[in-house]
């Protein structure tokens, strides 16, 4: 079984280069079989959900070349199936994304209840009331959602809960709907956005995307596009978090400043330097940095897909933080995996209080999932000696090239797969 093995303690310092959104290029790319042209999506990034994704594309009789790495072409004018093979679609969340793809363009869908990362109980209610809103039947059998509209009328939808899933999902089948939805209390989040943009290009017509209402006039028909995706905000602020972490001095290139708002005010007051730039953001980390508070909220607010990075660099900080997360109900299993490398945290249901400590030392800890498992090599980096970390293949899910990204800014890590493999690097680096 692969792992990363590290040795911490160095600080980590350069440049990196954030990739391609995971979140907005799965909903890009399950919006591409929308239209019977050519799609090609550049700054695709090379992870693990992307090409699950893709997989389950050409499953469905999609042509779907890679021109490079980071490039994809995408023709659905043979799309032979409606239904979503569930050997594909356990694994990821966003297969839910083609319930609302296949029910746009073939008022038909029949998909596997989405998987991910479990951290919490991740309904998609909202998901399934949009589509009823739009005149489809739903229903729920042998593990699918299966859904069904003769035609799909415009709505006026209300969110009960701001979900990025669903406004992303209604929205790609409203844009097919007869008339104009309106999609309120919706997501604000850059990929939403971006989903948007990436329809308008095929012909739709989306208005208000960014903001709490959000108009779609449908259209009969999509066309092919060039489109390409915007900056992961998630990777970028792993790595500026990387930097309060291990004490060093990272400058993430091709970012949206913009999107990092609220992760660059918080390394701020826990008394980092922030420098921005037009696409780049420069950290620097401090020997003495501060505790802090804060909160997972929907976009601007600050991700949930970044709290245990953040939760980390706060374990290493002076005085007694507190982190509440109000997205997920489970998105603190990792804080038993951290606590074996030193950290002094305690949760009480949704609060996590963490009491800062001078060091980590390394252990051998498991990945409980994507974002978590990133924040526990953020440790391992920081930590004196060896750590292991296991069940790496959720970091796969959302970072291209982890390890590689994290050498080339100093860090002593590698991906083995074997005790022996491991034995050599702890022999190699000392
Ligand atoms: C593939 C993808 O883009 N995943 C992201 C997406 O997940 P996902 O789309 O699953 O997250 P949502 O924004 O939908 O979830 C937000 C909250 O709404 C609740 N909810 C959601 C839908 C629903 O029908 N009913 C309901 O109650 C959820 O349980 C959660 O408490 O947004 C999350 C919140 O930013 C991120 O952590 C995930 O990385
Ligand atoms: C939780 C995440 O992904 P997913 O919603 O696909 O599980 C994530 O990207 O952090």
């Amino acid at each position: 079984m692969e792992q990363y093995i590290m040795k911490g303690g160095n600080p980590l310092v350069g440049d990196v280069t954030i990739s391609g959104a995971k979140n907005a290029a799965l909903g890009i790319l399950a919006a591409s079989i929308m239209t019977d042209e050519d799609v090609v999506i550049e700054n695709l990034p090379d992870v693990s959900d992307i090409n699950a994704l893709l997989d389950a594309i050409r499953h469905l009789g999609a042509k779907v070349e890679r021109p490079d790495r980071h490039t994809v072409r995408i023709n659905a004018r043979d799309i032979h199936a409606v239904t979503v093979e569930d050997e594909h679609m356990r694994k990821i969340r966003a297969s839910y994304y083609f319930i609302g793809a296949l029910l746009g363009k073939y008022k038909s869908a029949e998909v596997p209840l989405p998987g991910g990362c479990t951290i919490g109980s991740r309904p998609i209610d909202q998901h399934l009331k949009g589509f009823r809103a739009l005149g489809s039947d739903v229903s729920i059998m042998r593990g699918a959602v299966i859904a069904h509209a003769i035609d799909l009328v415009a709505s006026h939808i209300y969110l009960d809960v701001v979900s990025v899933g669903a406004t992303i999902n209604i929205m790609m089948a409203a844009t097919m709907a007869e008339g104009e939805t309106i999609l309120e209390n919706v997501a604000k989040e850059p990929h939403v956005v971006d989903v948007a943009n990436f329809l308008n290009s095929m012909g739709a017509n989306i208005k208000g995307a960014g903001t709490d209402v959000i108009r779609i006039r449908g259209v009969r028909h999509l066309h092919g596009t060039t489109y390409s995706i915007i900056p992961d905000q998630i990777e970028a602020g792993t790595f500026m978090c990387a930097a309060a972490v291990t004490r060093g001095d990272i400058t993430v290139k091709n970012v949206i400043p913009k999107h990092l708002e609220a992760i660059s005010a918080k390394l701020m007051e826990m008394g980092c330097e922030v420098v921005e730039f037009d696409e780049e953001i420069r950290v620097v980390g401090k020997p003495k940095q501060r505790h802090m508070n804060f909160k997972t909220l929907p976009y601007p607010g600050f991700p949930t897909d970044m709290q245990p990075q953040m939760t980390v660099a706060l374990a290493l900080a002076d005085g007694t933080s507190v982190v509440t997360e109000s997205i997920f109900e489970n998105r603190f299993k990792y804080v038993d995996e951290l606590s074996r490398m030193g950290a002094n945290i305690k949760v009480e249901g949704s609060v996590a209080i963490v009491d800062g400590v001078s060091m980590f030392t390394g252990a051998q800890v498991v990945a409980p999932d994507l974002r978590a498992g990133a924040a526990l090599v953020l440790a391992g980096l920081a930590a004196e000696g060896y750590t292991v970390v296991d069940e790496i293949g959720y970091i796969e899910r959302g970072y291209e090239n982890f390890e590689e990204k994290l050498r080339s800014l100093g860090a002593c890590i590698e991906r083995v797969d074997s005790e022996k493999e491991a034995q050599k690097f702890k022999l190699r680096v000392g």
